[in-house]
């Protein structure tokens, strides 16, 4: 007897990442390639459990590398937290004839992959998140592109600070992770980098430093905030009581998220898409693939949540040493 054909769906969760329409099209090309149907799931998992999918072909994925966001829409989705919402999206990948499915998202999307993989449905989930805040790889979708673009709004930043002899208090994302933090700060030539995984003392790390700085000539500052440290606003009024030096904040927010993916992302998105089928097409599920060393990896998806991921100590020095 001829063997069923395979019909995979593929879908984005979470905070939407530049670079995963680069990833949809891996799976969808690569997935069209080896014989297989591809579905195309709308706003993550409500889409599962509502049916909301349409046939992906080698043209619905043409024209999409370069662009920002995510063609299939994205959303957080608290019915799928249930476990009777994951038993409805169960029932409806039986109904649709889906043997797979691609999940692209953070940490909380790939829970919800592992508790339909539970159910009996073989799920993939690959990182896709500006924060690359998961700790079963080294690098995710949407982080470089992310780090870009805060980078070229900060040089903007600085060209005002500097013209005002002002000091800027910057924000950027990664919600409970520094990494964008640490990296952007030393690329923007932050005099201070504040985030969650290093305490800081105030008055020693912060304002000390900036007053001496400022006694040596240096009358423009760039303070870069995680998320996750927070609190920009008062941070900035402190700066400018104890140090008399003019203070604005600015949170970056969302337009971190969107823009042309770099050729980085388009790549990792790449590689790991075409993982991600080929671990479908053999039928291998509840796993979650990664980069280390810029080689593609994968693991079980709770052995993937439970790894441990810390900030780079060294740059972390290397940062502090080169600030001013
Ligand atoms: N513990 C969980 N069990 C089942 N499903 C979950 C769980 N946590 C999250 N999900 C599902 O995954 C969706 C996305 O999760 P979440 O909002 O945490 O974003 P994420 O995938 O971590 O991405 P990002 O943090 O980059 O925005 C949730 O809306 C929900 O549908
Ligand atoms: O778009 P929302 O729901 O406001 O979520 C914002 C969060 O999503 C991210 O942009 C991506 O996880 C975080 O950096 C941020 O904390
Ligand atoms: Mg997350």
């Amino acid at each position: 007897m001829e063997n069923k054909q395979k019909t995979i769906a593929v879908l984005t969760s979470g905070g939407d990442a530049p670079g995963m329409n680069a990833a949809i099209r891996a799976v969808v090309r690569t997935a069209l390639h080896r014989g297989m149907r591809v579905l195309g799931v709308r706003r993550g998992y409500n889409g599962l459990i509502n049916g909301d999918m349409v046939e992906l072909n080698y043209l619905s994925v043409s024209d999409i590398m370069h662009r920002g966001g995510t063609i299939l829409y994205t959303a957080r989705c608290a019915e799928f937290r249930e476990d009777a919402g994951v038993e409805k999206a169960k029932e409806t990948c039986i109904k649709m004839g889906i043997d797979g499915v691609v999940v692209i998202g953070g940490d909380g999307s790939y829970r919800g992959a592992r508790d339909l993989s539970l159910k009996g449905i073989p799920c993939v989930g690959l990182p896709g998140t500006i924060d690359n805040d998961i700790s079963s790889t080294e690098y995710t979708i949407g982080y470089d592109t992310a780090m870009n673009t805060v980078c070229d709004m900060v040089d903007r930043l600085r060209d005002t600070s500097q013209s005002h002899d002002r000091c800027s208090v910057v924000e950027v994302m990664g919600r409970k992770a520094g990494y964008i933090a640490l990296n952007t700060g030393i690329a923007c030539g932050a005099s201070v980098i504040l985030m969650p995984e290093v305490p800081y003392d105030l008055e020693k790390d912060v304002l000390d430093k900036i007053r001496n700085a400022h006694k040596t000539g240096k009358q423009h500052f760039i303070v870069m905030v995680a998320e996750g440290v927070g609190g920009v606003e008062e941070l900035a009024k402190k700066i400018e009581a104890a140090t008399g030096i003019e203070t604005r904040a600015c949170v970056l927010g969302h337009v971190q998220r969107g823009g042309a993916p770099s050729l980085t992302d388009r790549v990792a998105a790449t590689k790991m898409g075409y993982h991600a089928v080929e671990l479908l097409e053999q039928g291998i599920g509840n796993r979650v693939v990664g980069l280390q060393c810029n080689e593609v990896v994968d693991y079980d998806i709770l052995e993937g949540l439970e790894m441990v991921k810390t900030i780079d100590t060294n740059l972390v020095r290397i940062a502090e040493e080169v600030s001013l």
